[in-house]
């Protein structure tokens, strides 16, 4: 992997783009102290990026997957028999994390991809073709999914709003602009933000390094508070919307998404607050029934030990997963991009994933 140093901060940001024939990834883990990019040119140094998390968010591992197989397809060069060839990549991508459905969502449509070419077609660059079309659709999804959500704050309040947001779900995490971040984005725009409430997202620090980074960027008046606080808040606040992502949705409507969603969708119900998640349709995983079977990534008990400084006595047992689920009945709303789902249960997103939905 090579290392460049990007010197003019005030240009706006990829979080991945290709770039001089390679996976250029903004690298997070420096975020927001450092901004510096990492091109990546095979499949290996995608998978170490993805597990490493100098990429992360649900859509931009998916998509930065789905460059990885493009990139291997090229370092290859040519073949009789590329499924035979690329097998070793696909399989080390999806193993690079376990619980956002949006990797092996791409990583099936590359396949599929593969599957459909003729014979003597350029593979590398179809492939190629087929991740910058994964990636540009998650951007478009976005924008979509941007209006509908702000739609829906409009429809209930014509003033500017105090939100609160959990992890990170902006540019950095998707093809660009955000999932609830990209909503909260548009509803800024529409005039419908006061401040945004940003949970510092323990132990990576998404909310504290990466959004309120963003929401800077952005000029969009944000506050970061502890974890903890965010029961607090919404007592004393006047806090009306707790807007969230989703790395997985379930067909009954339950929402796998970062450590602490669940606690605030009960706290949010507790003080009567709308309760958005927001979600482009790779994220919902109509295979899985409800969310109890789901995989829940656990990182290394390391991420607990050393914040600015070790913060807990070697030896101490820690458990550290990254995801919890809430159950679809603590949701008020699913945003997609194919439309709303109020209330969702199994009925309703079956009915948006076979595009009989209407709104
Ligand atoms: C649009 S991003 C939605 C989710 O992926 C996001 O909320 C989240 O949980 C990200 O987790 P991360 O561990 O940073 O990859």
């Amino acid at each position: 992997m090579q290392r460049a140093v990007h010197t003019d901060v005030a240009d706006s940001f990829s979080a991945l783009a290709w770039h001089n024939d390679a996976l250029r990834l903004l690298d997070q883990r420096l975020l927001p102290g450092r901004e510096e990019y990492v091109d990546c040119t095979d499949a290996a140094q995608v998978a170490a990026a993805i597990g490493d998390m100098l990429v992360r968010g649900a859509p931009a591992i998916g998509i930065a997957g789905a460059y990885g197989i493009a990139l291997q397809a090229r370092a290859i060069g040519s073949s009789d028999d590329w499924t035979a060839a690329l097998a070793e990549a696909f399989e080390m991508l999806e193993a690079a994390r376990p619980t956002a459905v949006n990797l092996s969502w791409a990583l099936k449509m590359m396949r599929d991809r593969l599957a459909r070419l003729a014979p003597h077609a350029d593979v590398p660059a179809r492939l190629l073709e087929a991740a910058q079309s994964i990636h540009q659709s998650d951007l478009e999804a976005n924008l979509t999914m941007a209006k509908l959500g702000m739609q829906l704050i409009r429809k209930h309040h014509k003033t500017p709003q105090n939100i609160l947001t959990h992890c990170n779900t902006g540019a950095l995490a998707t093809g660009g602009y955000g999932t609830a971040l990209g909503v909260i984005r548009a509803a800024q725009a529409a005039g419908l933000v006061d401040t945004v409430f940003v949970d510092e997202t323990r132990p990576w620090l998404q909310g504290s390094r990466l959004t309120a980074w963003e929401l800077q960027r952005e000029g969009i008046q944000a506050c970061v508070h502890v974890d903890a606080a965010a029961g607090h808040l919404m007592k004393t606040r006047d806090i009306t919307w707790v807007i969230v992502g989703a790395d997985r949705i379930a067909a009954n409507g339950d929402v796998i998404n970062k450590i602490g969603t669940y606690a605030l969708s009960i706290l949010a119900m507790h003080h009567g607050l709308r309760f958005m998640v927001v979600a482009p349709s790779s994220s919902i995983d109509m295979a899985l029934e409800n969310a109890d079977e789901v995989v829940i990534e656990e990182r290394s008990a390391d991420e607990l030990f050393v914040l600015g400084g070790q913060t807990v006595d070697a030896g101490i047992p820690a458990f550290n997963p990254v995801f919890d689920v809430t159950p679809a009945d603590l949701i008020d709303v699913i945003v997609t991009e194919k439309g709303i789902v109020e209330r969702p249960d199994a009925k309703k997103l079956a009915d948006l994933m076979s595009h009989r939905h209407l709104h």
